[in-house]
């Protein structure tokens, strides 16, 4: 059934809501076959005052591990990797266990710890400690083994961005390659990607960008303009750059299949929940979002220093959106934000 139309009064009130919670901007820009419907509140510079463009780049955090995944399954598909094989038959030595496996990486059932909840404990400082830092591959795994684990391999799902820099690891030792160089030649090349870019580890934004600015812990303390980082923190867990457009464009080929083989995507389709009402679940590096409607939308978030990210498209590609605010921390985006994907996908509300 084709869906309602999108609802973008709803939409541009998620965006007004966004701002009322302190974003100085937010945007969404929704694609159906050749159109394109996008609503813009606030500023994407706080300085010189540029309105919200949907056509600017921005930070898009962790839509990076779905890029990611992408190449992984390329390579399971030319035989390199293998999902259920461990992670130290290909980087040996690198893990504790050698129970953990690839699936396991793409799944959150590691029992890896996220290293970045420590590192971003005191948000504005510890943003500061690594904004022009860069690390290795190996240093942030460190981090992470310094930790305890946080369960047995499968045993269930927990977030942590230590899968996913272990998955750029896997991707350059079977490649020879820089991540940079697999993403641009098997996804960005291919797909016209103009706006997206890795450029790790580059601190600008080239050409049109939206500033971001990170809230601080402390209620009614000022926003610190986080746009120039490394993201090296994060690289092939969340450095990628990229536009509304192109995220959109991505998604829909990726459901569309042009980007992984047919048994492969089923794979990254094979959904867990991750969330007690059982609305959201996570495959293999891709959530799915279960709207009030019915529709199921694919697609995943993000979250960097300055930016939120919702880019989601539905199973058949035909409609995608992405909705992005220009702050993060607290809360500030997500919640409000998060309301655009019933307005673009739902359409209006029965009276
Ligand atoms: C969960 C999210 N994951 C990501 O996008 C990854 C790349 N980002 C994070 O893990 C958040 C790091 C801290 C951000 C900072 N927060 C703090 O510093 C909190 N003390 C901020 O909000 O900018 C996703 O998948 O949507």
């Amino acid at each position: 059934p084709a869906l309602p139309a999108a609802d973008m009064e709803a939409v541009d009130q998620a965006l007004r809501n966004t701002l009322a919670a302190g974003a100085p901007g937010a945007l969404a820009r929704i694609t159906e076959g050749g159109r394109v419907l996008s609503a813009t509140e606030g500023v994407s510079d706080k300085v010189t005052g540029a309105a919200m463009d949907p056509r600017a780049r921005f930070r898009i955090g962790s839509v990076t591990k779905t890029f990611s995944t992408v190449v992984l399954l390329q390579l399971v598909n030319e035989k390199k990797i293998e999902l259920d094989v461990p992670v130290n038959r290909y980087l040996p030595g690198l893990l504790p266990d050698d129970r953990i496996t690839v699936r396991h990486l793409l799944t959150h059932r590691s029992g890896l710890s996220d290293y970045t909840n420590a590192m971003f404990d005191k948000t504005v400082p510890g943003f500061e400690a690594v904004r022009n830092r860069v690390f290795g591959y190996q240093e942030l795994v460190n981090l992470s083994l310094a930790e305890p684990r946080t369960g047995e391999p499968g045993a269930s799902y927990q977030y942590s961005n230590t899968n996913f820099v272990v998955v750029g690891m896997l991707i350059e030792k079977a490649t020879g390659n820089p991540v940079a160089k697999e993403y641009e030649r098997r996804i960005i090349k291919p797909l016209k990607l103009r706006d997206t870019a890795y450029v790790h580890p580059g601190t600008q934004i080239s050409g049109l960008h939206t500033h971001g600015y990170l809230t601080p812990d402390e209620a009614g303390a000022p926003l610190v303009d986080s746009t120039e980082q490394t993201v090296s923190w994060a690289q092939s867990a969340g450095a990628m750059i990229s536009s509304p457009a192109d995220l959109s464009t991505f998604m829909s080929a990726l459901v569309g299949g042009k980007l992984v083989a047919p048994k492969l995507l089923d794979q990254m389709l094979t959904m867990t929940p991750t969330d007690a009402a059982g609305t959201r679940f996570y495959g293999l590096g891709l959530r799915r979002y279960d709207l009030s409607c019915g529709t199921s939308v694919y697609g995943h978030t993000g979250t960097v220093q300055g930016f939120y990210t919702y880019a989601f498209t539905t199973r058949d590609g035909k409609r995608s959106m992405t909705a992005m605010a220009n702050t993060s921390n607290r809360g500030v985006a997500n919640t409000a934000l998060g309301a655009t994907l019933e307005g673009a996908f739902c359409g209006k509300k029965p009276a």
